[in-house]
């Protein structure tokens, strides 16, 4: 059965300069899929979240989202959407219910509806327990299912992910796959996440691109790119390795600790 399109896009380039971040990158999405761009440290992920999110400008080419140009109507594009970025988006002095009420006022919803959707997705995050309790207490994997409740407050058809798991142990990574995973499912949300996490690719995607030095290198279900690189039993790894010629783990250390030092300091 075809399914319906959610995202497109056409020749998106970005250019800093001379550099080229992203070149030419034409994909689709369906939508309700989970979409993952793979790619090593400098490959143009956050660049092409950043294009998508209306946070840059393309040099040229254009993206698609429900019908809307992210270059003719970023403020429409902007209502159809959530975004995670990579640093922390919530404020730690405030209670998680008192972080997502901001953003249902942001957003303009009624008072009365504003509290129940909070309380909706406090329940849906499984963070009514602490819902009272400032977000300092909170551990990284609770951080981040607020910040996704966050960013689905004005209910968007599409989230942009990214790097939703880094940094976390490995109890906070397995609940926030399951917790993308029941967005899915329960809200038919359309999802694109960037990760340097093979197994998380492999694990959550309906599809994966692999960008190499700003192009697309490859894209497919996990299963074909497994099968195209024609080794047996071969892993996310072997396809990373494959189609990008550099290790998934290149310069890891450095950047996991930045980022999680980046969350230490920013919520004091
Ligand atoms: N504002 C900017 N000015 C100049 N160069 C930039 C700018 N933003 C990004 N770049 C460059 O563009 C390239 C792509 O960066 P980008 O952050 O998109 O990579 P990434 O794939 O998200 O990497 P990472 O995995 O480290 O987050 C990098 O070489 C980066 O240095």
């Amino acid at each position: 059965m075809a399914m319906a399109l959610l995202l497109t896009t056409q020749y998106l380039t970005k250019r800093f300069h001379a550099f080229t971040a992203l070149d030419a990158l034409t994909i689709s999405i369906e939508e309700g899929e989970i979409f993952s761009l793979l790619g090593p440290n400098g490959a143009g992920k956050s660049t092409c979240i950043k294009l998508l999110t209306t946070l840059l400008k393309p040099s040229s080419g254009d993206a698609i989202i429900d019908g809307v140009s992210v270059v003719d109507h970023p403020f429409r594009i902007r209502r159809l959407i959530g975004y995670v970025p990579q640093m922390i988006s919530v404020d730690g002095t405030l209670t998680g219910y008192e972080n997502l009420l901001l953003f249902a006022k942001l957003y303009d919803l009624p008072s009365q509806e504003a509290k129940q959707r909070v309380n909706e997705y406090l329940g849906f995050m499984e963070l009514q327990e602490a819902a009272h309790k400032p977000v300092r207490t909170y551990s990284g994997g609770m951080i981040r299912r607020l910040e996704i409740a966050q960013s689905m407050m004005h209910r968007p058809k599409m989230l942009f992910l990214d790097e939703p798991t880094t940094g976390l142990d490995p109890i906070g990574v397995q609940t926030v796959w399951q917790h993308i995973l029941e967005l899915k499912k329960q809200f038919n949300t359309t999802i694109l996440l960037t990760t340097h996490i093979m197994d998380e690719a492999d694990k959550l995607s309906d599809h994966v691109a692999f960008l190499s030095r700003g192009k697309l290198a490859a894209v497919g279900t996990p299963e074909e790119l497994k099968k195209s690189v024609q080794s047996i039993d071969s892993s996310m790894e072997d396809v990373f390795i494959h189609y990008t010629k550099e290790s998934p783990d290149s310069e890891r250390g450095f950047h996991e600790v930045a980022t999680e030092r980046k969350t230490t300091r920013r919520l004091g």
